[in-house]
């Protein structure tokens, strides 16, 4: 990038609408979701590095004196920033060398590169390249072949629930920085490899709770009432008025498995009802209304006329309904799964359907799903799904629990926010797989100013190596925590003169614990 196009700011007046994501000067404790909806549309690109070094951490925020920053500090900043996106054992020596601020030379120039699948919200993706970033929008989920393929162009990328994230596709892409999952799920992360090699994991752990309630309750009430067969009947012309096996769903027994964000939200709807709430949970938790939490999952089936699951996939609850708890729910139940295929043993249900042991059942994830819209959904998915289509009073829907405009705009701008926050300031608030960690903004009155922000491994003795590092300079603030094998530090340090910073970072990249470090201002 020439000087020139360094010098390239966005015009922006004390009326005008901010830029850039707007990040108050003490981020501490603060959900992401508190930032409000997306920025509007800005009218000039800026790098996101750029918009650092010239507002983003300015106390007083839009419009203060601190956006008067010198270009080319920004410049220099652009280019000094990026040599930390490159893979942590990239040689700092051989990056080629640019024309730099003043004449001077500067280090490799880029933008940083996300690849968002799976159709996230536009929104989204307009929020990122206002943030300065390059972003390729995809509809659909990519394989890991693809995966291989196309991810190493990219520093970040964003997925729904599809596409999987594996060891080998990130073991193959040393330069990802970062990776949001734009639902609330994050099973499709490997989040310990990610975190090994030095790659956060954001997702959206509440946004789209109340659509997938809603989905529940609409769930219940059709179930109980047969109406998806009354209206298939009707669409060929058979009119069947029918009452026997149709019933009100006051006064009956929900059992809730998984009493968190989406059961405990259900749990209020169902009461509105007036339906009885009882729910099943590994941890002791609060009953809202006048739910009550029962010992074992086998009280639970066995009481509730309505079973619907609300917990993660992870190792305790996969295949956690299968052909005994099936047959240890009452006669005539129904059954709902909303949070996991594979949580669920699609064969026993079928069975239990078929015996009419169960009068009926919703489904809205499989253990295999299509990567894209379209025809797929079919037997090369599964042998019962040839079964299910034949069922009566069986729901079957594609995945579509979270799938609201009001969900995926609220995901959307969390993630992106997430993602931003994370790339340009360092801050791991509300990261799955990274500790938390965050730091007051620099205030950037001091040019001089620079945030190391060093993922390394857990291991004693790594604080004293690099304070050691940092020693001649004014350590302003650090915090450091750590989570299982990886630990991750944020320092400022004021009175770094520009020729010293390569220094500093080549010194702290090649300490032992090393995973990742980057340096921002
Ligand atoms: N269908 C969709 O589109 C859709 C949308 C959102 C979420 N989901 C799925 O729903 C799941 C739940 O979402 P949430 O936001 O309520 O999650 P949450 O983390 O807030 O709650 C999950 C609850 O399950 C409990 N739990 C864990 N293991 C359990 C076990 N073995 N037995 C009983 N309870 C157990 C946890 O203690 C927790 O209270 C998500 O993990 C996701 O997979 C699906
Ligand atoms: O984990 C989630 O939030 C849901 O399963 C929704 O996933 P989706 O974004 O792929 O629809």
């Amino acid at each position: 990038m020439s000087a020139s196009n360094a010098n390239r700011r966005p015009s922006v007046s004390a009326s005008d609408p901010p830029t850039f994501i707007p990040i108050p000067a003490n981020t501490r404790g603060i959900p992401a979701s508190s930032f409000g909806p997306l920025s509007p549309v800005a009218t000039t690109g800026t790098s996101p590095l750029a918009s650092y070094a010239s507002y983003g951490t300015s106390p007083q925020g839009p419009g203060s004196h601190n956006r008067q920053r010198s270009t080319s500090s920004a410049a220099f900043g652009i280019a000094r920033q990026l040599t930390a996106f490159l893979p942590a054992d990239y040689p700092l020596d051989e990056e080629p060398e640019h024309e730099g601020p003043n004449g001077g030379s500067a280090k490799k120039q880029g933008k940083v590169k996300v690849l968002l699948l799976e159709n996230i919200n536009l929104d989204a993706a307009n929020f990122l390249k206002n943030a300065g970033y390059e972003v390729d929008h995809v509809s659909k989920a990519y394989s890991e072949e693809e995966l291989l393929q196309k991810l190493p162009n990219y520093q970040a990328i964003g997925i729904r629930s599809k596409t999987k994230i594996t060891k080998k596709v990130i073991d193959a892409n040393p330069q990802l920085l970062v990776i949001g999952c734009f639902c609330i799920g994050t099973n499709q992360v490997d989040l310990d490899s990610a975190a090994k090699k030095g790659i956060a994991v954001f997702n959206s752990p509440f946004s789209n709770s109340r659509s997938v309630a809603e989905l529940v309750i609409s769930e219940i009430i059709a179930l109980s009432r047969q109406l998806t067969d009354r209206s298939g009947e009707l669409k060929q012309g058979i009119w069947n008025k029918v009452s026997k096996g149709c019933w009100e769903i006051r006064g009956k027994t929900l059992g809730i498995v998984g009493y968190g964000h989406i059961g405990a939200q259900l749990s209020v709807l169902a009461e509105a009802f007036g339906m009885s709430v009882i729910y099943y949970d590994v941890i002791p938790i609060m009953p809202l209304g006048t739910a009550r939490q029962v010992d074992t999952l086998e009280d639970l089936l066995s009481k509730s006329d309505f079973v619907t699951l609300h917990v993660p996939e992870i190792p305790d609850t996969i295949g956690m309904m299968g052909a005994l708890e099936f047959s240890q729910m009452k006669n005539g139940a129904y059954f709902i799964n909303n949070a996991r295929g594979k949580v669920v043993d699609l064969d026993a249900l079928a069975d239990a359907l078929e015996s009419k042991h169960l009068a009926g059942a919703a489904i809205d994830v499989f253990p295999r799903e299509p990567g894209s819209n379209g025809p797929g959904f079919d037997g090369s998915l599964g042998s019962f799904i040839p079964r299910l289509r034949q069922l009566n009073n069986l729901i079957l829907t594609p995945h579509i629990g979270g799938s609201t405009e009001e969900a995926q705009r609220a995901i959307g701008s969390e993630v992106a926010t997430a993602l931003v926050r994370y790339l340009n300031y360092g801050t791991t608030l509300g990261s799955v797989n990274f500790p938390e960690v965050d730091l007051r903004a620099i205030t950037a009155q001091d040019e001089r100013h620079i945030r190391l922000c060093f993922v390394h491994r857990n291991e004693p003795g790594v604080l004293k190596v690099v304070n050691n590092i940092l020693s001649d300079h004014n350590i302003e603030k650090q915090f450091s925590d750590s989570k299982g094998d990886i630990a991750y530090l944020m320092a400022d340090i004021s009175g770094v003169g520009h020729e010293e910073v390569a220094d500093i970072y080549t010194q702290i990249k090649r300490t032992q614990a090393n995973i990742l470090t980057r340096l921002l201002y």
